[in-house]
């Protein structure tokens, strides 16, 4: 790699003792935003993340003709719903969720919708919740396709959704193997149809649940009617969702990295406002984090990671946690032995394959990676440094931060990806390490 955006990522010099507090979940954000354009009335949301994620997401939903007023730190969002309308185009960046949970909402609008995104979102799947859509009544066709939905359902970005200003609803399938967010994206929008929605996932395994769970419980909380049948089964009633106020939960996936740092370097990182009980994934932090030699605790809602600097390895199933396969992978790549990440193919269909990506930077590294059907096979220790090229992916550039804390001479490629959710993470990484 020759490239002059090079961030020298900082090595700790001692054990870590810092106190994080971490802005909105980019999760939580992204569903309080659509559900508020859909409301029946106003909604504040509050301790919102501010951004490129989340201002794609409001991007959007301006674009639909909802009103959004933003605060000026941006953590205060106020979205007044407006009858949905179509004509303006919307950019969905490389946001997962701004591309699978904005067309079921121009299905709404009245009249074709042109989505696209950045050249990395092409290359995510989007065929089963177009397919979907389409089942649905609504026709789905490429930009220059004949609009009567008589060709194939894209599978990819760009698309047309053909709304005409109402979805009648009823009972479809979706197969959501490749991504959780097809389900989210149908059931966030389902309150809003004529018939409301039941949806059977029919594929072979079902990523990220949690990511299903907070759906439901967003949308619970906002007055819908929503039933988990069964496993891979939901009903969603027709009905009003309810304005008012929303407050966001901390990221607890962009806690991740801070609290791995502290089983990389040695030392405590605490994350204040930790909740109680949550359905973001990051919950499932504790957890791993113990299982890789770390010790945790969880006092007065500031949970606290401490860590020797020595990492154990370990196999660990991430189908629920996809998310936080990248901080777990920088974890074991700097851990002496042998390590199976399984659960998580359809990472291939992330920001970039997080899959080769990882093969690819962990051997640039020094250490053994392999690809297995479902997963990641890592033999850590021993790394030197190198230029981690991070494929607009904001989870590499996080993971090389986490490398780069054991191991000299780690230079991250454009660093400044990780604003796709977390933009202050440069100034933040260097304040854990009292440098700022
Ligand atoms: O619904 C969501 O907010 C998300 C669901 C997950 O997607 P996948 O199921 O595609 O992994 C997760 O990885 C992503 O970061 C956010
Ligand atoms: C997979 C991720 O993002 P997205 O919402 O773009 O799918 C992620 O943040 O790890």
């Amino acid at each position: 790699m020759n490239t002059p955006d090079l961030w020298p990522a900082p090595v700790a010099t001692g054990p870590l003792e810092a106190v994080v507090a971490v802005p909105g979940s980019k999760s939580l954000t992204n569903r309080a935003l659509p559900l508020a354009a859909l409301a029946s009335a106003p909604t504040t949301i509050r301790g919102a993340l501010h951004s490129r994620d989340a201002d794609l997401m409001i991007g959007a939903l301006r674009s639909l003709g909802a009103g959004v007023e933003v605060s000026d730190n941006g953590t205060t969002v106020r979205v007044v719903p407006q009858p949905l309308r179509a004509g303006a185009p919307i950019d969905c960046g490389l946001a997962g969720t701004v591309m699978r949970f904005v067309p079921p909402l121009a299905a709404l609008a009245d009249g074709p919708v042109l989505l696209d995104g950045d050249p990395g979102a092409r290359l995510r799947p989007m065929g089963p919740v177009l397919r979907a859509i389409a089942a649905l009544g609504v026709p789905v066709t490429g930009p220059d396709d004949a609009a009567d939905g008589s060709g194939d359902v894209p599978g990819f970005l760009p698309v047309v959704v053909h709304g005409a200003g109402r979805v009648r609803g009823g009972e479809i399938e979706v197969d959501a193997s490749t991504s959780s967010q097809f389900v989210s994206g149908l059931l966030l929008a389902a309150p809003r149809f004529e018939a409301g929605l039941t949806l059977h996932h029919v594929g072979e395994v079902l990523p990220s649940q949690p990511h299903i769970d907070m759906t439901i419980a967003v949308l619970r909380d906002r007055g819908v009617d929503v039933d988990d049948v069964a496993p891979g089964k939901w009903r969603v009633e027709p009905g009003e969702i309810s304005g008012g106020d929303v407050v966001i939960e901390p990221d607890l996936s962009n806690a991740g990295p801070f609290l791995a740092a502290a089983l990389a370097a040695g030392g405590r990182v605490s994350v204040p406002h930790w909740p109680s009980s949550t359905t973001q994934p990051g919950a499932l932090l504790p957890e791993f984090l113990t299982r890789l030699g770390g010790s945790v605790t969880l006092a007065d809602g500031t949970l606290t990671v401490a860590g020797s600097g020595v990492v154990q390895p370990a196999d660990l199933d991430l189908t629920a946690a996809g998310e936080l396969a990248p901080t777990i992978a920088a974890l074991l790549a700097l851990a002496p032995g042998e390590s199976r990440l399984t659960g998580i193919a359809h990472l291939r269909g992330h920001e970039t394959d997080r899959l080769a990506a990882l093969v690819t930077e962990i051997t640039r590294l020094g250490g053994h990676a392999e690809e297995l059907p479902d997963g990641l096979l890592i033999r850590g220790g021993a790394l030197h440094g190198a230029e981690v090229a991070t494929y607009h992916d904001h989870r590499m550039a996080t993971f090389a931060a986490i490398v780069g804390l054991a191991v000299p001479g780690v230079e991250i490629e454009n660093v400044g990806t990780t604003a796709k959710t977390l933009p202050d993470f440069p100034s933040m990484w260097q304040r854990m390490l009292g440098e700022d």
